[in-house]
């Protein structure tokens, strides 16, 4: 198990608790769709608060690239967080400078306070020196709930516990203890869903997962760029055609491994992406030049389905299509809905992660039968993968 210091060993009486947290939240027309990565992060904002600590929250949204953005703005959290905590929340529009120091000094035990986007800051992601002095300046003592963001070597998830204190928070923890209980020794055939948007991203981690897991089934975004490697033509579908490289290095190794590769062989498709937008279910030979995949098509989802009632764990990242949308949603909701079946029939064991999967899974009401539902995605894939969370590894030091 992971060692590191948690709250029980922290003393946050009276002092200034930078507390890392991820807020990077499904929204939609500037509302919260879905509140449980904020529910999540509840207990440790309470216990500091409740110990007199003054809490301020360090958070990122989206990906601004180190420049303010009004639609990455975390301020819109602020009042859901203080009607789910059940006490106010303060703003700064600023997570360093001025703005931030002048509302910090004002805070007195067991205030909390959210500091807008660190990812306004070209430092953040840089991990920059003078960024993390910055954000240190402003705390006593470093807390890191944010097992989300702890495959980010950046100054708020980094960097910061090199300066001050460090703790792990209780969500932090939990999903380690979690993670470790249900995948630490994963009951086989183990398959792997990995879907979603964030192609660049996640796309490298599969070359270590395929040697973890019997079969790794490839959906929403994630397979347009395997098929367009493949030579299909996916037109206008979300696809990083400069990964196809990748793509192929990952389908070899897989095969090298023994893991089974399993790539949508339909899909629905559409020439617009908006609510009731006309929509065909076509093989994925015969995509039109001028539509885009947005959902895994039926005889994809009775494969996966299949591949389901032969395992004895599934770890899934990322939606089967653009879920958010209607019709696009099937997919997703019918995978979920038999893996929550499988799993309350104990056939099962079950691990979802991610902002959106989670989200997808509250829609398909299957989220309350899954074994474990964390709130990670890429960073519960690269601990699957084996490999060494930053975000983690230093709060071990
Ligand atoms: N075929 C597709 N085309 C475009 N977007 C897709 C497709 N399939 C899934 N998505 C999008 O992927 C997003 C979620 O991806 P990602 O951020 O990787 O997942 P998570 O947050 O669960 O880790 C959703 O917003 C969904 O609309
Ligand atoms: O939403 C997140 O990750 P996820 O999409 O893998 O679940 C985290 O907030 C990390 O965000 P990032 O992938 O922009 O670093």
């Amino acid at each position: 198990m992971t060692k590191f210091k948690t709250l029980d060993d922290a003393d946050v009486t009276g002092k200034r608790v930078l507390l890392r947290v991820d807020l990077n939240v499904p929204m939609k027309d500037g509302a919260v769709t879905d509140r449980t990565r904020i529910e999540r992060v509840l207990p440790t904002i309470r216990e500091i608060s409740e110990k007199g600590g003054r809490v301020i929250l360090l958070a990122h949204f989206g990906r601004p690239k180190g420049k303010p953005n009004p639609e990455m703005s975390l301020e819109p959290i602020a009042p859901v967080l203080s009607e789910m905590l059940g006490r106010p929340v303060g703003f700064a529009d600023d997570c360093t400078g001025p703005v931030a120091a002048g509302i910090v000094a004002a805070l007195t035990d067991g205030d909390v306070v959210l500091l807008e986007n660190t990812r306004f800051h070209a430092g953040e992601e840089a991990n920059d020196a003078e960024f993390v002095d910055a954000l240190a300046s402003l705390g006593d003592v470093y807390v890191n709930d944010a097992f989300s963001a702890a495959h980010r070597a950046h100054a708020s998830t980094e960097g910061l516990a090199h300066h001050l204190p460090s703790y792990a928070g209780r969500t932090m923890q939990a999903e380690l203890e979690a993670l470790e209980k249900g995948l630490g020794n994963p009951e086989r055939p183990v398959v792997a869903v990995v879907g979603g948007a964030k192609v660049s991203s996640k796309i490298d981690l599969l070359q270590n997962l395929v040697a973890r897991v019997d079969a790794l089934v490839i959906g929403g975004g994630m397979a347009n760029t395997f098929l367009a490697a493949d030579g299909i033509s996916v037109g206008k579908s979300l696809c990083e055609h400069d990964l196809a490289e990748t793509a192929r290095a990952i389908v070899e190794a897989a095969k090298a491994a023994g893991c089974e590769i399993v790539l949508p062989v339909d899909a629905v498709v559409a020439r617009e992406f908006k609510a009731g937008a006309a929509s065909e279910t076509v093989d994925v030979g015969a995509v039109p030049q001028d539509a885009m995949i947005l959902d895994t098509g039926p005889k994809s989802v009775e494969a996966v389905n299949a591949w389901l009632d032969r395992a004895k764990t599934l770890v899934w990242n990322g939606p089967l299509g653009a879920f958010e949308i209607e019709p696009f949603d099937r997919a997703t909701v019918a995978a979920a809905r038999h893996a929550a079946e499988l799993t309350r029939a104990g056939k099962l064991v079950s691990v979802a992660g991610g902002g959106d999967t989670v989200a997808a899974l509250n829609q398909a009401g299957a989220a309350a039968d899954f074994s474990y539902v964390s709130t990670a995605g890429g960073a519960f894939l690269e601990w699957m993968e084996g490999k060494a969370l930053p975000g983690v590894e230093v709060l071990k030091a």
